[in-house]
């Protein structure tokens, strides 16, 4: 049971370079948080700074309340979970799980109570003599889980644990995880989760909040939800969502006191309420931001002269109850999100109307990259 807080925390490596630059972020008690980012965005780093495995150059870390920058890990009340699931080769699963309350001096009883209660909790009683080698990757990582849950930290820090296994075993861990920490707390045990992943699926699927971030900066920390339908700034908006959001520059514009975008030399209105929200902006170069659900054809959405381009089909991917097609209008590329029962059989090369639903379109400033069309 426990808040953790980031206080102005900064990372620079040896080598001078600052790759952490500031972080300010409240985790709440029994909060599952998800870092979420691309490569190198210092993900790892600042997971690594909570549980104790990296100096903090500046800044603090507070775990329930005290600062935690010169405790060892050992005395910071988390576990962690790695991508490469650090299980000992030599021990059985059961000396593996054990090894930390061990460590503690824990009396044999209560450790093999521990042990067996975490072992049915993730289904692997069955595997307790067996030794890392002689087990799947799967099993493997619901063994590491099962090694931070025998010492029931306030904390469990996850980095990329589920990089390793295949698509399916993904979806199925991904699952176990979200429901040990629901059950950790009708039990409870209020576990603070941290959660490090680049995968934005497992991102939207496991957090209550999700912190985005990109080059050591946090860019926005909100609900799943609201990551995706209102993103704060246009890296958000391109990075949650797949296939990602189109995002077009455009120009506001007003005409017969009408607010509108000028696309392709095209000039799109914009619904009264979403022009109302921008008309201090007309005359602003904009980014416009589609999600490929809002751009669709005659049959998936209504389509006017005031909300259609017309475009060259490049790629259709089947997904079963709808497709992905690939066009382009001009040097762009744009993505439409079909169901099927509306879906044309669009060959390459077809040209094809598309309308562009303005009612859902999200618009970024084009220096600051922020949202300028949230309602306040
Ligand atoms: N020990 C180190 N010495 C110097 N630079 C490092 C060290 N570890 C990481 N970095 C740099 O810090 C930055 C952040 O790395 P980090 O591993 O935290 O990113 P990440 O978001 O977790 O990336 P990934 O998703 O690829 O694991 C990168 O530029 C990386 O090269």
């Amino acid at each position: 049971m426990a808040e953790v807080v980031l206080k102005n925390l900064v990372k620079t490596y040896t080598e001078g370079e600052t790759v952490v630059h500031g972080i300010n972020l409240t985790i709440q008690d029994g909060e599952f948080m998800v870092f979420v980012g691309p490569s190198g965005c210092a993900k790892s780093t600042t997971l690594r700074m909570i549980a104790g495995l990296e100096d903090i150059t500046g800044g603090e870390v507070l775990i329930d309340g005290k600062v935690v920058n010169r405790l060892a890990p050992k005395d910071r009340g988390i576990a962690m979970v790695f991508q490469n699931y650090a299980l000992y080769p030599h021990m059985t699963v059961f000396e593996n799980m054990a090894f930390g309350l061990t460590l503690a001096k824990m009396d044999k009883v209560s450790i093999a109570a521990r042990v067996r209660e975490a072992a049915e909790k993730l289904e692997i009683t069955n595997l307790l003599d067996r030794r890392p080698k002689d087990m799947s990757g799967g099993q493997r990582q619901r063994v590491a889980v099962g090694r931070a849950i025998v010492r029931k930290p306030a904390v469990f820090l996850f980095d990329e644990p589920l990089s390793n296994l295949d698509a399916k075993l993904r979806v199925s861990m991904r699952l176990r995880i979200t429901q040990l920490h629901k059950e950790l707390k009708q039990e409870g045990q209020n576990a603070t989760m941290i959660y490090v992943t680049h995968d934005q699926v497992e991102a939207m699927t496991m957090g209550d909040r999700i912190c985005v971030l990109n080059a050591g900066r946090i860019m926005q920390v909100d609900t799943p939800l609201n990551l995706y339908n209102k993103p704060a700034n246009k890296f958000v908006a391109g990075f949650i969502g797949s296939p990602a959001m189109n995002l077009l520059e455009a120009t506001l514009t007003e005409q017969d006191n009408r607010i509108g975008v000028i696309l392709h030399n095209k000039w799109l209105a914009l619904p009264e309420e979403r022009a109302n929200i921008v008309r201090q902006h007309v005359g602003k170069k904009v980014w416009l931001g589609l999600r490929p659900e809002s751009i669709g054809n005659k049959n998936s959405m209504t389509c006017t002269p005031e909300n259609t381009l017309r475009g060259v089909v490049k790629a259709v991917e089947q997904m079963g109850n709808e497709e992905f097609v690939y066009f382009a209008i001009g040097k762009e590329q744009y993505t439409a999100r079909i169901q099927v029962e509306a879906a044309e059989s669009l060959e390459f090369g077809s040209e094809c109307d598309f309308g562009f639903d303005l009612q859902k379109a999200h618009i970024f400033d084009f220096e600051t990259e922020q949202n300028i069309g949230l309602e306040s």
